[in-house]
């Protein structure tokens, strides 16, 4: 199957909330899940964190840039081994995804992307409605999808219920939210196992967020 048969004109699923079809082309894609690898390997690794009521989170995730745990940013790992920085070609990633979303980059100024959440789903991980309001900042989240396609829900700023679109998100697709999305509730109830692109080697999906944290990168002690 052609792989441009899934590209297509981004489409505004909600007002500030825009899907990209297959806009990372295949190499590109085999290159971020090499990165991913190397991320994966530490020093955070895969984490499966625990919600604040005790549940696990089914998706593995680390980040890079601020450690994310249930629900804040902070500067180290839990036992003060400093987070992988920030890798300056997901900056400008962030930058080309935000100009294809929106016609424009971010402008200058603006808080800088600077924090990465790199998720795995296996067959069976899901993430339930939630929204992305850890950040002290509301630049766009940049999302990108490598490997199994999976539903993603978008839905609205009020509650994690109807209304919302069900979104198919394939192996290079990306999601822009921002504006009056920024803060919509969003999900993944399903993936398709086995759906991965074979010629990128990964069993399950790979899910980037680009962020700005908004966060001072040197506080005042
Ligand atoms: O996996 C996805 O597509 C969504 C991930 C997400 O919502 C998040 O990391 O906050
Ligand atoms: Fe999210």
């Amino acid at each position: 199957m052609s792989d441009t048969l899934f590209t297509g004109p981004p489409a505004e699923i909600a007002p500030g909330a825009v899907h990209l079809p297959g806009w990372l082309p295949p190499e590109r894609q085999a290159a971020l899940v090499e990165r991913c690898r190397e991320w994966a390997a530490g020093p955070a690794g895969m984490l499966r964190h625990t919600m604040p009521r005790g549940g696990r989170m089914s998706v593995a995730m680390t980040s890079l840039g601020w450690f994310w745990r249930p629900y804040t940013y902070e500067r180290t790992l839990p036992d003060g081994t400093p987070v992988r920085p920030f890798p300056a070609e997901l900056g400008a990633l962030a930058a080309r995804a935000v100009e294809a979303a929106y016609g424009a980059p971010p402008a200058p100024g603006t808080p800088p992307y600077d924090v990465a959440l790199v998720n795995f789903y296996d067959a069976d991980a899901r993430m339930g409605m939630h929204q992305d309001r850890d950040e002290a900042a509301l630049e766009p989240v940049v999302s990108l999808s490598l490997g199994d396609t999976c539903v993603f829900r978008f839905g609205n700023t009020e509650t994690r219920t109807r209304p919302y679109t069900d979104v198919e998100l394939r192996s290079g697709d990306l999601f822009v939210f921002g504006g009056p999305s920024r803060l919509a509730y969003h999900g993944v109830p399903r993936t398709r196992p086995g759906t991965a692109p074979p010629a990128l080697g990964l069993t399950g999906r790979l899910n980037i967020t680009l962020r700005a944290s908004g966060l001072a990168a040197d506080p005042a002690p």
